[in-house]
């Protein structure tokens, strides 16, 4: 397998390995995610490579090539993914960087495995490299590995992008491996986040705990600031992600589709309104707070129970981790009361799956919704968001979403509500599923606008044109 230029790494490969598909020889299907989403595109126009766990414990793969892309899979044991993933990553991690919805938990054995699997992750990444190439880590599974790979590989460009929040300093200052982590990241040439904040937040950081020097620039280019480790100056920036909205504006106009759409609708009951949620189920989506707004709106009589519906599928995600087994209990209850008291027989107010679904039925979803409801109390970016507005090629639809994403801070025109204030939460609703048409549809234009002329091709090429001349810049202790 020859050394790539371009190498992504990330947790997952872009395919899971499931071993129990029913083919008897297990088999490969699309991870879930937006962040896969969001960056297949990008490797198989450079031809690159891609470092990432299969997605299942004890299985060993030698590398191969999928769709233009070369992968290496990384093998974790069952007890890696516990400790890795499971625990530092989802259990510690994950909840600290959204705010700690979920208190985090810290565990030594799990920090201890976090370490390992991070160097094993450099080393692959080191393995697949040619002399000279850009590597780009990806989130906040590996922390570690511009550090470690930097002391294998100096060779290299390296950048990190954290598709999460970056924290308040106060909560990433519990962390009890704080410096580290920061010592981890600052191993990269060029550390990006969604959102200025996060950088900023990033830079006091390096300051505060590690002592550098440290210089902050104005928010007008994706650069926000620099930090000056020895003789190396690692850049800090924001950089928005967002999906291939040509893509989707192109096929959602396809006949099938559309076709699909309307039999939905019909299937539905033609209902006068139809909301729709689409997440992983994870408790930083906020897909309690929907179904409690709507309950109470029901309650109120101000929607009626036969004239509307709501979609909502959420993708089985993580299930292994407390939290996130306690929270499915918690929804399901949720959708059996609504359904319960105002659902008809053969006519359920809420349709929950819990389940994927293809990509075509799932356009073929955001093209037949009135309304999106993205509601997390905090989210990195959502891409769900961008996707639905993409979908919108008639101008029609609405979308309520999240103050507490990273897409809010682009998406203006949206009916932004805070996900604390259930009666915000209510009166978006109501006002996105009657507001005047030609209101509604001026949002939609000015949104689409935003979607269609930031896509994801414009952030990964933001995010690599900056790595690429990242390193320039005299350090103090380079002049002396
Ligand atoms: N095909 C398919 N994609 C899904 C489904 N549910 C979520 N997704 C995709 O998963 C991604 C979710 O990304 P995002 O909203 O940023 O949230 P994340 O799950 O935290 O990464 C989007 O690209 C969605 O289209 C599903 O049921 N089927
Ligand atoms: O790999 P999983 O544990 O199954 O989780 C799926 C992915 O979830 C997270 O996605 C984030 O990235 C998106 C794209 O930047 C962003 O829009 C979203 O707000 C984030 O939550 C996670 O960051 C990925 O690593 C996971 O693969």
């Amino acid at each position: 397998m020859t050394a790539a230029d371009l190498v992504v790494v990330a947790n997952r490969l872009p395919v899971d390995y499931d071993p129990s598909a029913d083919d008897g020889r297990g088999g490969w299907r699309r991870s879930p995610g937006g962040l896969v989403t969001a960056l297949e595109p990008v490797l198989r126009a450079a031809d690159g490579a891609w470092v990432g766990w299969p997605g299942a414990p004890d299985v060993a793969f030698d590398p191969f090539t999928e769709d233009g892309i070369t992968l290496h899979p990384v093998s974790l044991t069952e007890g890696e993914v516990a400790g890795y993933y499971e625990g530092f990553s989802n259990a510690t991690l994950w909840p600290l960087y959204h705010d700690a919805i979920v208190a985090p938990a810290y565990d030594r054995t799990w920090w201890r495995t976090y370490v390992a699997v991070n160097r094993r992750f450099a080393e692959a990444a080191a393995d697949a490299a040619a002399p000279g190439a850009t590597v780009w880590v990806h989130d906040y599974q590996l922390q570690l590995v511009p550090k470690m790979l930097r002391d294998l590989r100096p060779d290299l460009k390296i950048g990190f992008f954290l598709h999460i929040p970056f924290p308040p300093t106060e909560l990433f200052l519990q962390l009890p491996w704080r410096t580290a982590v920061v010592e981890g990241l600052l191993g990269a040439d060029l550390v990006g986040f969604h959102l200025p904040g996060g950088a900023r937040n990033f830079l006091f950081l390096a300051q505060r705990l590690l002592g550098l020097h440290t210089s902050a620039h104005s928010d007008l280019d994706s650069c926000v600031g620099t930090v000056d480790v020895g003789d190396r100056r690692v850049q800090v920036g924001a950089f928005p992600i967002s999906i291939d909205s040509a893509h989707f504006a192109e096929r959602v106009r396809s006949p099938h589709i559309r076709e699909r759409a309307a039999q939905v609708r019909e299937e539905l009951g033609n209902p006068e309104t139809l909301l729709l949620g689409v997440d992983r189920l994870d408790y930083t989506k906020g897909i309690d707070i929907r179904l409690e707004a709507l309950h109470e709106l029901l309650d109120e009589g101000t929607l009626d129970p036969e004239k509307v519906v709501m979609v909502q599928l959420a993708t089985p995600s993580r299930e292994r981790v407390s939290a996130y087994a306690q929270l499915r209990e918690d929804i399901e209850r949720k959708v059996g009361h609504l359904n319960g008291e105002y659902g008809q027989l053969g006519r359920p107010v809420v349709h929950y799956l819990h389940r994927p679904v293809d990509r075509d039925e799932l356009m073929a979803l955001y093209s037949a919704a009135d309304v999106m409801l993205v509601t997390p109390l905090r989210d990195g970016m959502n891409l769900v968001a961008k996707e639905y507005i993409a979908c919108r090629t008639d101008g029609t639809g609405a979308l309520v979403l999240s103050e507490f994403t990273g897409a809010a801070s682009e998406l203006r025109r949206a009916h932004l509500v805070n996900p604390h204030d259930l009666d915000a939460v209510k009166r978006a609703i109501v006002i996105a599923a009657t507001e005047e048409p030609a209101t509604a549809a001026r949002r939609m234009q000015s949104l689409r606008t935003q979607v269609l002329h930031h896509d994801v091709d414009r952030w990964a090429n933001a995010f690599l044109t900056d790595l690429r001349a990242s390193g320039s810049g005299t350090t103090a202790a380079a002049s002396a």
